[in-house]
């Protein structure tokens, strides 16, 4: 399916969009929901990626596919690493297959699981033989993805001594380490992260809180910022359910979208994001994005849209993403006359006040590629190509910027 959006210059002036609890926080909660069934989630995610997570944990079959997700395939792997006298086969996507997992696999085994690969040596697929796993303290590298730390973090308290991880050069995406500890503190298990060393004790009894409720998802939030920064002056949309003090590091989006006139205001449960002209409309965009990976391809087109340069470093790990989201972002600018450079972990965007017309946007089986794209409807018009890869993370997406005054095709 493609979705061409008709050059819209302006949308509705005021609307309102509910976005579904965040994608990572659901899939970390349903994890502890299987080790721990007395705790209650509310707002999950209606993500593919948290269906998938759900449908894996409670599964029977003996081969598990969780498709693109790559947090399934991640904290699956340590689940069944621990579960005793069950044998399963846990496998992905084509591009799954092309996702590294060996950095995990290393450090489960150091711990005493039982896993092996069943094509190609440190990726999917793999037969996991699940066991008690006999020891408690592992060193592993963290500038990869952070993924593999929180999936040995979810599995700790059910350890007998708990875990301690050694983490080993810079870490990466640290705000989803962050996440994943506030959520085992929230459910009352103890864990201390102080330098490169993070441990997680053991949980004797029951969970602490057993209702726990999802912050609705900001990475999907990013979308609308984007609308709004290249929207006219006094635009208003506003989404729920988000909060000040959120777990999810790209709330971040707040700050970084003053620079692009977006102004939020935190109202009981939901956020208000408002087009200004408090903005200085020539200033270069420049961000180390390491701590917020998944808003990069948003701000990228952003900064195109409204002419602006743009260099963002700390990219290092889109390369391992859905696809190689520095070559696909490129690739697909350059189609609208972008002029565009890219190393192995930075990008640079020059400031151009051209946008072509009639681009077919290629999404590379990458949800964030259709999405970051869309807000352009506002400057051009523009085909997004196989545009449900969007129900990875946000399945009503189409709807919701129908919704809010985009014309869809
Ligand atoms: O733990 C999580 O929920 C996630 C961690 C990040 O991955 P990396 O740590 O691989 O950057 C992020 O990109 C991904 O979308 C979700
Ligand atoms: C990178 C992402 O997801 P995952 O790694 O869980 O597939 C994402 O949602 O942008």
């Amino acid at each position: 399916m493609d979705i061409q959006l008709l050059k819209t210059s302006k949308i509705h002036p005021k609307s309102k969009i509910e976005i579904t609890g965040s994608k990572s926080e659901s899939n970390r909660l349903l994890l502890l929901q299987a080790l721990y069934p007395e705790i209650q989630v509310f707002n999950l995610s209606n993500s593919d990626d948290s269906v998938l997570m759900q449908k894996a944990l409670k599964s029977t079959d003996t081969v598990i596919d969780i498709h693109h997700a790559g947090t399934a395939m991640r904290f699956l792997t340590a689940y069944f690493s621990t579960q005793v006298e069950r044998e399963i086969v846990l496998t992905g996507s084509k591009r799954m297959k092309e996702r590294p997992i060996k950095i995990l696999v290393d450090a489960l085994r150091e711990l005493g699981a039982e896993i092996f690969y069943l094509e190609k040596e440190g990726y999917p697929p793999l037969k996991i033989v699940g066991k008690p796993l006999s020891k408690d303290k592992v060193s592993l590298q963290a500038n990869v993805s952070s993924q593999y730390i929180s999936a040995l973090l979810l599995i700790a308290s059910t350890l007998k001594n708990g875990i301690t991880l050694k983490l080993d050069g810079e870490i990466t995406s640290v705000p989803y380490i962050k996440m994943t500890l506030s959520l085992l503190n929230e459910i009352g298990i103890e864990t201390q992260f102080i330098g490169n060393t993070i441990s997680v004790n053991p949980l004797y009894g029951k969970p602490k809180r057993k209702k726990l409720v999802v912050e609705s998802d900001w990475s999907s939030a990013s979308y609308f910022y984007s609308v709004v920064a290249l929207s006219n002056i006094n635009t208003e949309i506003e989404l729920s359910s988000y909060k000040k003090n959120s777990l999810q590091g790209d709330a971040v989006l707040a700050e970084i979208y003053k620079m692009f006139g977006v102004q939020t205001t935190y109202n009981n449960d939901s956020i208000i994001l408002k087009k200004t002209n408090q903005y200085d409309s020539e200033n270069p965009i420049e961000l180390d994005l390491s701590d917020a990976p998944d808003i990069a391809q948003t701000i990228v087109v952003t900064a195109f849209g409204s002419g602006r340069t743009c260099s963002l470093t700390g990219l290092h790990t889109l390369k391992i993403k859905e696809t190689d989201r520095l070559v696909a972002l490129k690739t697909e600018l350059e189609k609208f006359g972008a002029e565009v450079s890219i190393t192995e972990n930075s990008l640079h965007l020059k400031a151009s006040n051209e946008i072509g017309e009639n681009v077919n946007v290629a999404t590379y089986n990458d949800h964030r590629m259709a999405m970051a794209f869309a807000p352009l409807g506002l400057k051009t018009t523009l085909t997004i190509k196989d545009a449900h890869v969007v129900s990875k993370s946000y399945p009503g997406f189409w709807e919701d910027l129908g919704h809010i005054g985009f014309e869809l095709k």
